[in-house]
């Protein structure tokens, strides 16, 4: 089997090229070696694919290659072992379509009002004149809707422990010191609480516990009113008919509740960074929003066709998971001119599709309007990857992302602090802003955008 270019790095020196600059070192791989390239991990060839073409085939065929759960055995620390993204064949598309109808159509359309509530009484917490990392209001944000649409839960003792944990291990987890001793072979390995891959454990076991008698519990007193995913899945039942088991609830509840926190958190982020860092941008956006009613219905916002395509931009540009999940071939296959052997490891490249030039002229600029210049295909821009494990939270997301982002410019005038780039950082699944996303709140702004004075004691 010949198999398409390896860059001629080391491995070591390859992921240390990555960790310090993650876009910056695909663009000059994909400079170099082209649109389909080989990693190998062990003796195992890993083929990165940005060509819709390649793309094409990960996600249409079905036949010769599978969106294998096995492949995803080392998220279970964090998504248990029955989690969606651990699943394969019947039972993971049984799953998904479980989950999916939690988080479609007039359930999440529902929640719209809530999500702009929330947005509105976190942002007014913050003090005028006063710098705030947009990416840590954010995420929390992004985490508390996620709990509540998940799980049902927005207030009280286990609500306010589950929310602290999942917060307190994102941090954890996106610290350098922490993020550097768990890539070291002899010191990721569980050695008691006090360790940190030990410690790391200990948080996710107390994640478990607590969604597992929030599960147990919800199984006693069953609300036939609640529209929650929790609620979906207590009252759905298996193949054969029977009840699922209290755990794997609490398994297929972890990964959407992490992507919301993260993929949305970092999502939402990006977008404000980007809305401020070009004012031109920005005023085009808040003209789309002037025409809105004072008290506008969500579902008139999520209809705007330019925050739509920002929305959009700031998914192309900076992708909050750079790479679909891997995919396994079954069966000798031939793709872009390579053949492959059973046991070859597919990836789609989400961020290096993004960035090719011919798909995407000038593609370093942040430009909305290329959306409504060109139609593209789901081989060509795939923020939510595609086929048999397509984000199950896609639509939701940029119903979220929309809300959020209205909600906070018509609503209050921000500024960035510094006019220097903001940097991605590649963590665990996903790229977020290393700096957090640096602002200031320069005051209230009112209804058709005049500006209130600042006025401090009011807050
Ligand atoms: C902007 C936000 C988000 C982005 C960019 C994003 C992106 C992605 C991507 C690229 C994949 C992999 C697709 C593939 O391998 O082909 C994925 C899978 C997944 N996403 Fe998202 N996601 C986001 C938000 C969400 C939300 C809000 C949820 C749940 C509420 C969610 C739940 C999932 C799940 C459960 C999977 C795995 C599906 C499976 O294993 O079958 N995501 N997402």
């Amino acid at each position: 089997m010949k198999l398409p270019p390896t860059p001629r790095n080391p491995n070591w020196l390859f992921y240390l090229k990555f960790e310090a600059d993650p876009f910056g070192y695909m663009d000059v791989i994909y400079k170099h070696y082209g649109d389909i390239i080989t990693i190998m991990s062990d003796s195992q060839p890993i083929i990165y694919i940005s060509n819709p073409q390649g793309i094409k085939e990960i996600f249409n065929n079905t036949k010769e290659i599978t969106a294998s759960g096995a492949l995803n055995q080392s998220f279970a620390i964090g998504t248990g072992k029955q989690g969606v993204l651990q699943l394969d064949g019947w039972r993971h598309k049984h799953r998904r379509k479980l989950l999916m109808t939690s988080f479609q159509g007039g359930r999440t359309q529902a929640f719209g009002q809530r999500i702009c509530e929330l947005t509105d009484k976190i942002m007014s917490q913050q003090a005028i004149s006063k710098s705030f990392l947009a990416y840590e209001i954010i995420e929390d944000i992004a985490l508390r809707i996620g709990i509540e649409l998940v799980v049902g839960l927005s207030e009280g003792d286990r609500y306010e422990k589950i929310k602290h944990l999942f917060s307190f291990l994102m941090k954890y987890e996106q610290s350098s010191l922490i993020n550097l001793l768990l890539k070291l072979p002899f010191v990721n390995r569980d050695f008691g609480k006090w360790s940190p891959q030990g410690y790391q454990l200990n948080l996710y076991q107390k994640i478990f516990q607590l969604l597992y008698s929030e599960v147990s519990e919800r199984r006693q007193k069953p609300d036939s009113l609640s529209s929650d995913t929790l609620s979906t899945l207590i009252s759905a039942c298996d193949e054969t008919g029977e009840a699922l088991s209290d755990e794997e609830v609490r398994d297929l509840l972890l990964s959407p509740i992490f992507a919301a926190q993260h993929a949305s958190g970092a999502a939402i982020a990006w977008s404000l960074y980007w809305i401020h860092r070009l004012p031109e941008v920005r005023d085009k956006l808040l003209e789309e929003l002037n025409t809105l009613s004072e008290s506008p219905d969500p579902m008139s916002i999520v209809t705007l066709p330019y925050l739509n395509n920002v929305c959009n931009e700031a998914l192309r540009i900076y992708p909050t998971q750079l790479f679909t999940f891997p995919r396994l071939v079954e069966s000798p296959i031939e793709i872009m001119g390579y053949e492959f052997d059973p046991g070859t490891i597919l990836i789609g490249n989400i961020y290096s599709m993004h960035q090719r030039e011919d798909i995407y002229p000038e593609p370093k600029q942040f430009k909305p309007e290329r959306f409504f210049e060109k139609q593209y295909s789901s081989f060509e821009f795939l923020p939510f990857g595609g086929g048999a494990r397509s984000c199950i939270g896609g639509a939701f997301a940029l119903f979220e992302m929309k809300l959020v982002l209205a909600t906070i410019l018509s609503h209050y005038q921000l500024a960035l602090v510094s006019k220097k780039p903001e940097r991605p950082k590649y963590g665990g699944l996903i790229s977020y802003p290393a700096s957090g996303v640096k602002m200031v709140m320069h005051g209230r702004r009112n209804y058709q955008g005049y500006s209130q004075p600042l006025v401090s004691s009011l807050f």
